[in-house]
């Protein structure tokens, strides 16, 4: 998809890939309505962004993906602002082995709320034009880990999802397209506390003493990386049912390149 003129909802945007990902649609000529449950964190990025491109450009909403009014207020308030949607990111997420029901609900229910609502107004039927939906999986998505049990079935979640949607014709005949990313350990907020513990200090992985280890084996991602994969997938021609990897030994690497499935 050409990218200028365009208009994107991306969720956890305040920081990290959500906010990176914001800046680089920006600096393409896109207008971006970037949300967080972190409503000064939001504010602040507004504020860089807004000096950057524009105040005309960039919009922020407080938005709690587990809260379904306050998602649905999103898509409204992007309508009312911005007057269409054309691409959809789903990437917020949190990585909390002691909290897997909040996992669930943030990294899975959240995603399929936000990829049902997109779809509803990409719909032409529905005044939409189409479009592309980016769900933010995981290298977790693709490989077991047992660190990360739980946030490991969310990204694998997401995967199946994601590929499931983008094989139905109805969503093919409406010109809307459906791919996920998946990066491998990558230098945010969410690899520091899994390092050192959140905030309140609480770990949220299991086995904190391993990290070291294993971050020296399987070596960590710049953001700059993970946004020139999501640039890439945006910007192809057909990105429907891609599943793109990132890591720091191999790069970029397109997975399942056999889209149907077995036995339909
Ligand atoms: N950092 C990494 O190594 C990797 C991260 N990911 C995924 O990328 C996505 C973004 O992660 P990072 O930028 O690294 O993390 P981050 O922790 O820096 O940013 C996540 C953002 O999501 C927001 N958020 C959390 N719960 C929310 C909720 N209920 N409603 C709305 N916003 C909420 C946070 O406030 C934060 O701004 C996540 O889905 C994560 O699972 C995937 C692979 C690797
Ligand atoms: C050991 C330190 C754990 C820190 C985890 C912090 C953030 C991780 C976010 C992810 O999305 C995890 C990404 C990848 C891990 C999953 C599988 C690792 C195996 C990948 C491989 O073999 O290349």
């Amino acid at each position: 998809m050409k990218v200028v003129g365009k208009v994107a909802v991306i969720t956890g945007g305040a920081r990290g890939f959500g906010k990176a990902f914001s800046e680089a649609l920006l600096k393409r000529g896109a207008k971006v309505c970037f949300s967080d449950i972190d409503v000064s964190g939001g504010q602040q990025s507004q504020h860089e962004l807004a000096e950057k491109f524009g105040e005309n450009s960039v919009h922020f909403v407080k938005c709690d993906v587990t809260k379904e009014e306050e998602f649905r207020d999103l898509f409204r308030e992007c309508l009312s602002k911005f007057k269409k949607i054309n691409i959809m990111v789903n990437n917020a997420g949190i990585l909390d082995e002691a909290r897997w029901e909040k996992s669930i609900d943030v990294n899975m229910t959240a995603m399929m709320r936000g990829t049902y609502l997109a779809l509803e107004k990409m719909n032409p039927k529905n005044g939409g034009e189409g479009g592309i939906i980016i769900n933010v999986s995981s290298a977790a998505g693709l490989y077991p880990a047992h660190f990360l049990p739980a946030y490991v079935a969310t990204k694998h979640g997401i995967l199946g999802f994601t590929r499931s949607l983008a094989m139905d014709p109805l969503y093919q005949s409406q010109g809307i397209q459906l791919a996920s990313l998946c990066p491998a350990f990558t230098s945010t907020n969410m690899l520091t506390e899994a390092i050192h513990g959140d905030a309140g200090g609480r770990k949220t992985i299991l086995y904190p003493d391993l990290a070291k280890t294993i971050i020296e084996k399987l070596g960590i991602c710049s953001v700059a990386d993970i946004t020139d994969a999501f640039i890439e997938l945006v910007e192809k021609e057909n990105c429907n049912g891609d599943v793109l990897m990132i890591n720091k030994k191999i790069g970029k690497q397109y997975q399942f390149v056999n889209k149907t499935t077995s036995r339909l």
